[in-house]
C-alpha cells in the first residue's frame, strides 16, 4: 500500500514533458521481436510492470532479451525455437499481455499455464477464448475458460474468418496473432477502426498481411523478419498533462514526441471540441507511427456529449475525461462505453466516486457517465481501486481542489507510468 496526501496547489503547469513509451506498443514491439528471425533493437520501450509481464512470459519461453533502462535488445530465433515454460506464467494486472499473448500461446505447440492478480483474474476472456477456440485451440479455465487462471494446450490453428463482436483491439489482435501460426488465412473484420499498432508492426516486420477498409487478411506460417522498433510517446499518458494543462490556470505544457496514431487521438479531438487551446506541432512518421508535439494551454471548457466511433479511439482516456467534464461549462455525456466496466476495475463506478467525493456533479449510466460543471472541487480522502489510470486522475483533480487529497495506494501508477510523479514536479512552477 502506497498512500499519499496532495496539498493544494495554486501555481501553474510549465514547461515540456516527455512521456515514456506506449504501453500499447512496447507489449507488441517484445512479441513481434520475440517470434521473429534476428536481433531487434527497441527503443524507448515502456519500462512498466504490464511490459516487463510480456518480457517476462518470452524469457520464459527461452529468448533472450537484454534490457537496459528502455532499451530492449531480443535475439529472436523464430516461433520454433521457443520452449514450453516450466512455471505458469505470471500476468500481473496485463489486459493486453493476456490477450495477446493467448492469441499465440493457442498455437505454440506446447503447454502453458497463465495467471494474474485480482483484477485480472476477474477481467473477461472468453472474447479471446471462442475465436481462437474456433481456429482450434484448446484452452481450459474457470468459468468454462471465461477467467483466469487458464491452461492451454497449444494446437494446430486453423484460418477462420472473424466479425468482431466488440470494437476491441485485444481482441482483433489476438485472432491476428493466432491466424500468424494459422494454416491458411484468417481474416479479421470490425465494427469500428481500433488501434492498428499491431498491422502496423507486422507490416514493418514483414508479414503477409492485407489491409482493406475494416478488415485485415493474414496469411499464416511466413517467418518474420527482425526490426528495429522506436516506440513513441504514450498519449494515453500525456492525456494526464493535456488535462492539466487544460485545467489549472496560467499553464503551458509541451508534450514532446507524443504518438498521434489517429486510431488513438480521441483525447484531443475532445479537446478541441471543449474549446481547448492545443495545437500540434513536428510531425513526422517513426517506426510507422505518426509523433509529434502537443502544446497545451489552460482555457475555458464546454461540455460535450462523446459517443460512438470516437470511444474505442479514447476508451483510456474516459476517466481523465470526466475530470475534464467537471470544470467544463454545461453538460458532457458519455455513451457507448460499457467496456469501461470491465477494465483494471469497473471504471464508471470508480471515477463516479472518486469525483463524487470531490464535491462534482457527475452520475453514472449503463454505458457512460453524465457530469453537470462547472463545479468547485473540494478536498477528501479517494480511492484509486488499484487502477493506474483512476490513480493518475486523481493525482491531478489534486491540483484543482481547494484542500488536501490523499489517495489510499498510488501503486498501481507503475503499471503504466513509472515517472508519473517525477515529471508532474518538473513542470510544477515553485510555490
Ligand atoms: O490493444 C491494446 O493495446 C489495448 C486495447 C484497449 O483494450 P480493448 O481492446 O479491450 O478495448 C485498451 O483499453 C488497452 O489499454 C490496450
Ligand atoms: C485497460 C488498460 O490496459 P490492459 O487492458 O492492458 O490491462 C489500460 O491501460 O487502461
Amino acid at each position: 500500500m502506497s498512500q499519499v496526501t496532495l496539498q493544494p496547489f495554486d501555481k501553474a503547469l510549465t514547461g515540456e514533458i516527455e512521456v515514456p513509451g506506449d504501453k500499447s506498443i512496447s507489449h507488441r514491439a517484445v512479441i513481434f521481436g520475440s517470434i521473429a528471425n534476428g536481433t531487434s533493437k527497441i527503443t524507448n520501450f515502456l519500462d512498466g510492470e504490464d511490459c516487463m509481464r510480456t518480457i517476462h512470459a518470452f524469457r520464459s519461453m527461452g529468448v533472450s532479451i537484454d534490457k537496459k533502462d528502455s532499451t530492449l535488445t531480443i535475439q529472436g530465433k523464430g516461433v520454433k525455437a521457443l520452449i514450453e515454460p516450466t512455471e505458469p506464467l505470471f500476468f500481473g494486472n496485463s489486459g493486453t499481455t493476456t490477450r495477446l499473448m493467448l492469441g499465440l500461446l493457442a498455437g505454440f505447440p506446447f503447454f502453458t499455464s497463465i495467471y494474474g492478480d485480482s483484477s485480472l483474474t476477474n477481467r473477461p476472456m472468453d472474447r479471446v477464448v471462442n475465436p481462437l477456440k474456433e481456429m482450434g485451440a484448446s484452452i481450459n479455465g474457470r468459468k468454462d475458460g471465461n477467467n483466469l487462471p487458464l491452461a492451454i494446450r497449444g494446437k494446430k490453428l486453423s484460418g477462420i474468418e472473424y466479425r468482431l463482436p466488440i470494437k476491441s483491439a485485444q481482441v482483433k489482435s489476438a485472432v491476428i496473432l493466432a491466424g500468424l501460426l494459422a494454416e491458411g488465412e484468417t481474416n479479421v473484420t470490425e465494427q469500428t477502426q481500433t488501434r492498428d499498432h499491431t498491422e502496423n508492426m507486422l507490416e514493418a516486420f514483414g508479414a503477409d498481411i492485407v489491409r482493406n477498409g475494416l478488415t485485415t487478411t493474414i496469411t499464416g506460417k511466413k517467418d518474420l523478419v527482425a526490426t528495429d522498433v522506436h516506440v513513441p510517446g504514450d498519449i494515453s499518458s500525456a492525456a494526464f498533462f493535456l488535462a492539466a494543462g487544460a485545467l489549472v490556470s496560467g499553464s503551458v505544457l509541451t508534450l514532446k514526441n507524443t504518438g498521434l496514431n489517429p486510431t488513438r487521438t480521441g483525447i484531443i479531438d475532445v479537446l478541441k471540441a471543449m474549446n481547448a487551446s492545443i495545437k500540434i506541432e513536428n510531425e513526422r512518421f517513426i517506426s510507422g507511427e505518426l509523433v509529434g508535439d502537443v502544446v497545451i494551454a489552460s482555457s475555458n471548457l464546454k461540455g460535450l456529449v462523446i459517443e460512438g466511433d470516437i470511444i474505442p479511439r479514447l476508451i483510456d482516456e474516459i476517466p481523465i475525461i470526466a475530470l475534464l467534464a467537471t470544470q467544463a461549462e454545461g453538460k458532457t455525456i458519455i455513451r457507448d462505453a460499457a467496456e469501461l466496466r470491465v477494465k483494471e476495475t469497473d471504471r464508471i463506478n470508480a471515477v463516479v466516486a472518486v469525483l463524487s467525493t470531490l464535491g462534482a456533479n457527475i452520475e453514472a449510466t449503463e454505458d457512460g457517465m453524465i457530469i453537470k460543471g462547472k463545479t468547485a472541487l473540494k478536498g477528501g480522502e479517494i480511492s484509486s481501486y488499484n487502477d493506474h489510470r483512476i490513480a493518475m486522475m486523481g493525482v491531478i483533480a489534486s491540483l484543482l481542489a481547494s484542500e488536501e487529497v490523499t489517495i489510499d495506494d498510488i501503486s498501481s501508477i507503475a503499471v503504466s507510468y513509472p515517472s508519473f510523479f517525477t515529471d508532474l514536479n518538473n513542470v510544477k512552477e515553485p510555490s
